[in-house]
């Protein structure tokens, strides 16, 4: 344990993906284009189905514009794509789309090196750990499965994503997810990346620790403890087992 580590009291850990438990870069630079350049492709294959309909019909609904046949459709999901729009029906598609690429092993999940001893120390502590990523369900369990560092879903309670609790900037998403899970809001830690994400966990009730991965360094003057690596947030929960804070 990093000395000096940050304590917070917690029974249960919500963690964030991208840049906070996996590169920005890997999901900016690998994985958005991975599914961008097969979006067509992915439509064209599926015309007739049931598939197709509600995905058409759910790119509708977001775009507000119910005439969009399947080539605006696939303009609008790779638009979205570009401007890393958070919309659920993009996250829906591009999540089909890797697991193709996960089950080739074309894909990885990248992982930090601190995440799996995380993860196993908040085990042993008796601390409950959920991931929370804008990425839909099934992305999040293929990234975590098939990681760089082996099979960590064996080490992860539940995952939250758009269509189970909400924007990630939305306080009551977070309240949603405390709803879920059964621990209070006092007793559940959030770690991000984004601020605005951190301030909605706040305003929550949640504990909150930003985490910011090099080169990014801790911004200034936000309302939360920032760390540099996972070795340094001491979490004591029920069990009380964390190296170095019993
Ligand atoms: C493995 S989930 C893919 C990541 C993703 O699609 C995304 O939008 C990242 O969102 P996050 O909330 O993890 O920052
Ligand atoms: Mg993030």
């Amino acid at each position: 344990m990093t000395p000096g580590a940050l304590t917070v009291r917690a029974d249960a850990v919500v963690l964030d993906i991208e840049g906070t438990t996996g590169s920005a870069r890997h999901v900016h630079d690998v994985l958005f284009p991975y599914a961008r350049a097969r979006l067509g492709p992915w439509f064209a294959a599926r015309r007739g189905t049931r598939e197709h309909a509600e995905l058409l019909e759910a790119v509708r609904e977001f775009a507000g514009d119910p005439a969009l046949d399947e080539a605006a459709a696939v303009a609008a999901l790779t638009a979205w794509s570009d401007a890393d729009v958070k919309a659920p029906p993009l996250k829906a598609v591009q999540a089909r789309i890797w697991a193709a690429g996960y089950a080739d092993a074309t894909l990885t999940g990248h992982v930090y090196p601190d995440v799996p001893g995380a993860l196993e120390r908040w085990r042993r502590a008796g601390i409950a750990r959920y991931v929370y990523s804008s990425g839909a369900e099934p992305a999040q369990r293929a990234w975590f499965r098939h990681s760089g560092r082996g099979d960590l879903t064996v080490l992860l309670d539940g995952y939250f994503d758009l269509a189970s609790a909400g924007g990630k900037k939305e306080p009551d998403s977070y309240r949603a997810i405390t709803a879920a899970i059964g621990v209070p809001a006092k007793r559940t830690v959030f770690l991000s990346d984004v601020t605005a994400e951190l301030d909605a966990a706040a305003a929550a009730g949640w504990h909150t620790v930003g985490v910011a991965r090099a080169p990014e360094r801790p911004p200034t003057g936000t309302a939360h403890p920032w760390i540099t690596t996972l070795d340094a947030t001491a979490l004591t929960g029920p069990h009380h087992h964390e190296a170095g804070t019993a």
